[in-house]
């Protein structure tokens, strides 16, 4: 898929579903394979039906092809496949998929699943030259650490191995390998690094974030899908698996718990504002975000409502959050978009990582109704510059809310 200014321009990657009455909304296609077994419906279910890993055990075995949608910076359309689907029988040109996620169990004897792999390549070579191969080397974690590299290499090996013997042609075939779990973060990881391939828009939120990054003195913060736990972007400085595993379990226990954390703010006496007057000094005030609290929640009717004329085009530069103004004088009505009466009111927490001196917070912002903004900031700064955070905060939420809004534009056909 290619970009222009106005958003994502359709492929043959990306087929339609019905959205509104006479629209279509064109999804991008992910297919999952793999033999019998090998953990492609976990994957799925871990991922997007929120599934405990323990309950994988109890699922059915895939006996025709299943597809399932899920909403997050683009629509995606993921198509689970029985163990024994082959080219022919998948009943749809690869030419229509985006990605092709190859799963094989760690402790399996290869011969069978490396050959129904480079069947799918060869094929995939010849139909769709443009589609990102990813195999799962998955169950890694029933493996000890040197078994675990050491089985992942002879896998990576002996693919490439076969694709030469093959044809020479097929070297040239990008092939990423990546180890994963259900059972620890490595899956979320992987499976985000293969969303990134896919959001045409990527390059602008990255740039927000480095944006965020710079003026709120942040080292590292994450975009990420709140439901999948995927992150779809994160700013410039390297992950590190510490940092994205924390985020992960900070935003599993929010997804979990988020709603006992409603304060008094929360209620819905307090989330309007008489039509004619500003909010009342004390508003943001009155919701502070302290360590494991959550301020506000959401009122769905008023998503759509929430860009007003400040807006900026965040596909042509990303928004620069004033610094100066809101670091000499914090202004906490900024925050928490509450700027008009027409405005929703937008979750957000924040947790003491450790609390010895200086210390570090990590803090939560929900963006969208499906995305949220984790950041970690040290704790000075979030303690002494708040308005300053929840200024850049709305300015990044503007940008993505907009991005989005494109991206769903350019994504409906009637
Ligand atoms: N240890 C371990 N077991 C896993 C993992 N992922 C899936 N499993 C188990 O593997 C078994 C098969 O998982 P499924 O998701 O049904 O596999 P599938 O590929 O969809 O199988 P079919 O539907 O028959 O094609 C289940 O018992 C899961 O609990 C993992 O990461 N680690």
């Amino acid at each position: 898929m290619t970009s222009t200014p106005n958003g994502p321009v359709r492929t043959n990657s990306q087929t339609g579903s019905m959205a509104n009455a006479g629209e279509v909304l064109v999804r991008t296609k992910i297919l999952l394979l793999g033999l019998r077994r090998s953990g492609k419906t976990s994957i799925q279910q871990v991922l997007f039906n929120n599934l405990p890993p323990k309950e994988c055990f109890y699922l059915d075995a895939t006996m025709r092809i299943v597809k399932h949608t899920y909403d997050t910076v683009i629509p995606l359309e993921i198509w689970d496949c029985p163990g024994n689907t082959t080219v022919e029988s998948l009943g749809a040109p690869l030419s229509q998929f985006a990605t092709l996620i190859f799963v094989i169990d760690i402790r399996d004897l290869y011969n069978q699943p490396i050959s129904k792999l480079v069947e799918f390549i060869m094929a995939a070579y010849h139909q769709n030259p443009n589609l990102n191969l990813e195999v799962f080397v998955h169950k890694a974690e029933r493996l000890h650490e040197d078994d675990k590299i050491e089985n992942f290499r002879q896998i990576n090996e002996r693919v490439t191995d076969r694709l030469l013997d093959e044809s020479p042609e097929y070297e040239q075939l990008p092939l990423n390998f990546h180890l994963t779990s259900i059972h620890d973060h490595s899956l979320h990881d992987a499976f985000s690094q293969v969303l990134h391939k896919l959001i045409d828009s990527l390059p602008y939120l990255e740039d927000l974030l480095n944006v965020f990054c710079t003026n709120s003195q942040s080292p590292k913060a994450f975009l990420f899908d709140a439901r999948s736990r995927l992150y779809v972007a994160t700013d410039a400085s390297p992950v590190d698996s510490a940092t994205h595993n924390l985020c992960c379990d900070n935003l599993a226990m929010l997804n979990s718990f988020g709603a006992l954390y409603k304060s008094v703010s929360a209620s819905p006496a307090r989330h309007r504002f008489p039509s004619t007057a500003t909010p009342p000094p004390s508003a943001a005030s009155t919701t502070p975000v302290t360590p494991l609290s959550m301020s506000s929640n959401l009122d769905s009717e008023k998503q759509s409502e929430s860009t007003d004329s400040r807006t900026p085009s965040p596909l042509s530069s990303p928004p620069a959050p004033p610094v100066s103004k809101p670091l000499s004088a914090p202004d906490t009505n900024l925050g928490q978009a509450r700027k008009t009466p027409k405005e929703k009111f937008y979750s957000s927490a924040a947790t003491s990582l450790h609390p010895a001196t200086p210390g570090t917070t990590l803090t939560y912002h929900m963006i969208t109704p499906e995305l949220v903004l984790l950041a970690l900031l040290p704790t000075p700064v979030f303690e002494g510059k708040r308005g300053l955070i929840d200024y850049n905060v709305v300015f990044f939420r503007e940008g993505v809310q907009e991005i989005c809004s494109v991206e769903k534009e350019a994504r409906m056909a009637v």
